[in-house]
């Protein structure tokens, strides 16, 4: 039986796809829609809970850059042993911000948690000891990405951590295809169809553009992380932790 939360957005044929956009009807299917999609996503939340536990330290910030409903905050506020610390965490969507802040407040917790209406290209951080990008990369524009790295970089005091998660895409053209035939795969078993999933990838096209693994440690190694590694792959999907 489908609920209303069930993501159905690409299910009938839609005349022309659109740009594919975190709006109301989005935040509406969202849990449904990334947990159908997104292979190893519960998996990749608690391990950011773990990490959170292990390196967020005392009077520092953290912060969830693109937070969505806030999956990855509440890991960590529910994780992190480190006293005197804030959560904060951005999006430039209004509709998630909106069901964020709800979200949030639905669940009690030690660490103080902030949701803001922000563009993380624009946002001053303050020390931090843990950021969080969690398929939010992939959103920003290609030539933006290293001096967001840059300035999270920045930001993180020694020993502090940045988690990147993202969609990525293989340099070579046949392990590409192998990594996205098998990503499909993943979406029909959880009920996707051959529809759905052809008009999501077209209504992905303009706004969401991948990298390769190398290109994403490249520019690790550029913003002056002294240790970076490739935690979880699953198909074309990885996430990747840095250490200041
Ligand atoms: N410049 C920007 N500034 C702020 N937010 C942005 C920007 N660009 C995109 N976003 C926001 O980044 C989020 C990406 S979803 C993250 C999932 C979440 N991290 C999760 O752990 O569930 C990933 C996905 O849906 O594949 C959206 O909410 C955008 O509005
Ligand atoms: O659905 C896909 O094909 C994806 O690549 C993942 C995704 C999940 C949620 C919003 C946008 C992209």
């Amino acid at each position: 039986m489908q609920s209303s939360d069930t993501d159905i957005i690409y299910s009938n044929p839609h005349a022309k796809v659109k740009d594919f956009n975190f709006d109301e009807q989005v935040v509406e299917v969202f849990p449904d829609m990334i947990s159908r999609s997104v292979p190893g996503y519960n998996t990749i939340i608690d391990t950011i809970g773990r990490l959170s536990q292990q390196y967020v330290q005392d009077n520092t910030y953290v912060y969830d850059l693109g937070c969505s409903l806030g999956a990855a905050t509440l890991a960590m506020r529910k994780a992190i042993a480190a006293s005197g610390c804030q959560i904060i965490g951005m999006d430039t969507s209004t509709a998630m911000v909106e069901r964020c802040q709800r979200h949030v407040a639905a669940f009690k917790g030690e660490t103080p948690v902030e949701i803001l209406e922000q563009d993380i290209l624009k946002a001053q951080l303050k020390p931090a000891s843990m950021i969080v990008l969690n398929f939010t990369l992939q959103f920003v524009e290609k030539e933006q990405r290293q001096s967001l790295i840059d300035k999270i970089s920045k930001a993180l005091v020694p020993g502090g951590i940045l988690v990147i998660s993202e969609k990525i895409n293989h340099q070579n053209e046949v392990c590409r295809d192998l990594l996205i035939d098998l990503h499909h795969d993943f979406k029909r078993a959880n009920g996707y169809s051959e529809l759905e999933i052809a008009q999501k990838r077209t209504a992905l096209e303009n706004v969401m553009k991948t990298d390769s693994l190398e290109v994403q440690l490249d520019r690790l190694k550029q913003a002056g992380f002294s240790h970076a590694t490739q935690w979880f792959q699953c198909f074309n999907f990885t996430s990747l932790v840095a250490i200041k």
